[in-house]
């Protein structure tokens, strides 16, 4: 428990897991019959209950790695690991919460029940997950109080990124996966759902890869950033930001933090200017 909250009630089989992905690969086969290489020898280290970022240029393979761990998709080689489960055993076990880049609500489901389908569906979920009354707290807590009974079409984007949010949560996941949930909104609503992203981890305590195209996002959200590089898509370096949490206005003013922007913006130039050379 990192936030001094009270916790959510969890057994030790619900401690978060963590993620390992050992030589991973992923070959796309192409129309004109040639290939791609998605990701070449992807090798990440992820400890249970920590929060990491993944940036790089568009096409590097930050959503297909996240699809990887998911087990949306299956590697062409390598292993992944989350806890000792393969991500179609963690998926099945619905250990695993998901937030996509454009939060897909049912339009005819209140905010409520759109939270709650997960759990109705499927038992396993419904054993794990947030029961109704925790659910109706978590959306509080995510200030969508005021409009849980209302359709997803009456809410504005913010809002309807944090009922995703909320959704993946109320699985209390052990590992949550976020592909760019705040990239379509302003700064202060980004600000704002960040600092709750932050609130609800610290207190489910998952495993976290969040795919972002900020550097300042990821250095205030992480305790590792992991760069990444296109053609073929591969990890160029891990930064770890070993700075105190809660982060602070102050702190977001230091000078140590601008170091860690400065050094993450340096890495991803690298990787920009590797993307134009040709393949
Ligand atoms: N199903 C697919 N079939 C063929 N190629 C694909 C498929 N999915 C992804 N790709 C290609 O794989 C590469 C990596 O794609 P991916 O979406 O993982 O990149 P990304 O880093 O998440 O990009 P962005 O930042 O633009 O979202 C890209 O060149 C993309 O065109």
């Amino acid at each position: 428990m990192r936030s001094g909250a009270p916790a959510q009630q969890s057994g030790p089989e619900e401690v978060a897991c963590a993620i390992e992905l050992d030589g991973a690969r992923r070959v796309y086969e192409l129309p004109d019959l040639g290939h791609l290489l998605a990701l070449h020898d992807v090798h990440l280290s992820v400890a249970p209950g920590q929060f990491v970022s993944i940036i790089g240029p568009s096409g590097c393979g930050k959503s297909t790695l996240l699809r990887l761990v998911a087990g949306l998709e299956a590697p062409d080689g390598g292993v992944i690991s989350l806890g000792g489960r393969t991500p179609t055993q963690a998926a099945e076990a619905k250990l695993l919460g998901f937030v996509p880049q454009v939060p897909a609500l049912l339009p005819w489901l209140s905010v409520l029940r759109n939270v709650t389908l997960p759990t109705r569906l499927n038992r396993r979920a419904a054993r794990r997950g947030a029961d109704r009354a925790e659910t109706e707290e978590l959306l509080r807590k995510a200030g969508l109080g005021d409009v849980m009974h209302q359709l997803p079409s009456q809410l504005s984007g913010g809002m309807r990124q944090r009922t995703a949010i909320v959704r993946a949560l109320a699985l209390r996941p052990e590992v949550l996966l976020l592909d760019e949930p705040f990239s379509a909104l302003d700064e202060f609503t980004r600000e704002a759902l960040q600092e709750l992203l932050l609130d609800l981890w610290g207190e489910l305590e998952a495993t976290v890869l969040f795919v972002t195209h900020s550097i300042s996002e990821a250095v205030r959200l992480s305790d590792k950033v992991v760069v990444m590089a296109p053609k073929p898509g591969r990890i160029v370096e891990v930064v770890d930001i070993d700075l105190p949490r809660p982060r602070t206005q102050e702190l977001l003013t230091s000078a140590e933090f601008h170091a860690y922007e400065l050094k993450v913006r340096d890495l991803l130039r690298g990787a920009f200017e590797h993307g134009r050379e040709p393949a």
